[in-house]
């Protein structure tokens, strides 16, 4: 059974505290992003780790080799449990972050993003479709030492299969009944956490609901 990391996407370093708290007996962790590291930085990081719940940092780094080195030596006394990268940052890149990351972080890539169809991948220049393309990213990871990626539920499960001891982050995760917002390629929980997801990235369904607390445990309750 896939473990649930609650994505905490919100400026607001109260919000953010109580939503932690909310979902801490339930979460494996909680993930922040770009939208409460723009607003609150390292040291908005370290208050949530003070509460006691890994923190999963994703913030996508995509530059050149040596600039992302030095962004993730920089985060590096922060220890978070996981950090993201863009797979179509390149092999170089890559093996930069990995290699300037603490050892208790996991470094993962980021394949298609979930928020994109083929359409979306035709559109910026790649001609096959999100399968293929988190295949082709997903072995450039592994080639250049990472960790695992980031990839949707749609391609968990091949990807898992020729990478079986990758460790996948699912999100695009939506239980019946949600809506999808912003994400086209989108399962289940349990279809992604039955397809091989490490662990499950969830969001909206938890953090929009009126008490985290409940919605966090109704979806494990699924799994
Ligand atoms: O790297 C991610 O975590 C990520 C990759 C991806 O392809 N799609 C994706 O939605 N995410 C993140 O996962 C979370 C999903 O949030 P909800 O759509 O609210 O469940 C957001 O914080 C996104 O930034």
């Amino acid at each position: 059974m896939s473990a649930i990391y609650v994505a905490i996407d919100t400026p607001s370093l109260e919000r953010a505290k109580l939503i932690a708290e909310q979902v801490r007996t339930s979460a494996a962790g909680v993930k922040l992003g770009l939208e409460f590291f723009a607003a609150n930085g390292p040291a908005g990081v370290t208050a949530i780790q003070e509460l006691g719940l890994p923190v999963f940092l994703d913030l996508k780094l995509h530059d050149i080799p040596n600039t992302v080195a030095k962004a993730v030596e920089a985060l590096r006394p922060l220890e978070p449990a996981v950090l993201t990268v863009h797979a179509a940052g390149g092999r170089a890149m890559m093996q930069a972050a990995k290699a300037a990351a603490g050892p208790t972080t996991k470094v993962v890539a980021v394949t298609v993003l979930t928020s994109l169809d083929a359409s979306d991948l035709n559109a910026i220049g790649v001609s096959s479709g999100p399968a293929e393309q988190v295949a082709l990213l997903a072995q450039l990871a592994r080639d250049a030492g990472l960790d695992g990626i980031v990839c949707s539920g749609a391609e968990v499960g091949a990807a898992r299969e020729a990478w079986p001891d990758g460790f996948f982050v699912v999100p695009g995760v939506r239980p019946a009944g949600s809506g999808t917002a912003d994400q086209k390629r989108v399962v289940s929980p349990r279809e992604a956490s039955e397809a091989g997801a490490s662990i499950l990235v969830i969001g909206r369904p938890i953090t929009a609901a009126e008490d985290a607390s409940v919605a966090i445990r109704d979806i494990a309750l699924t799994l």
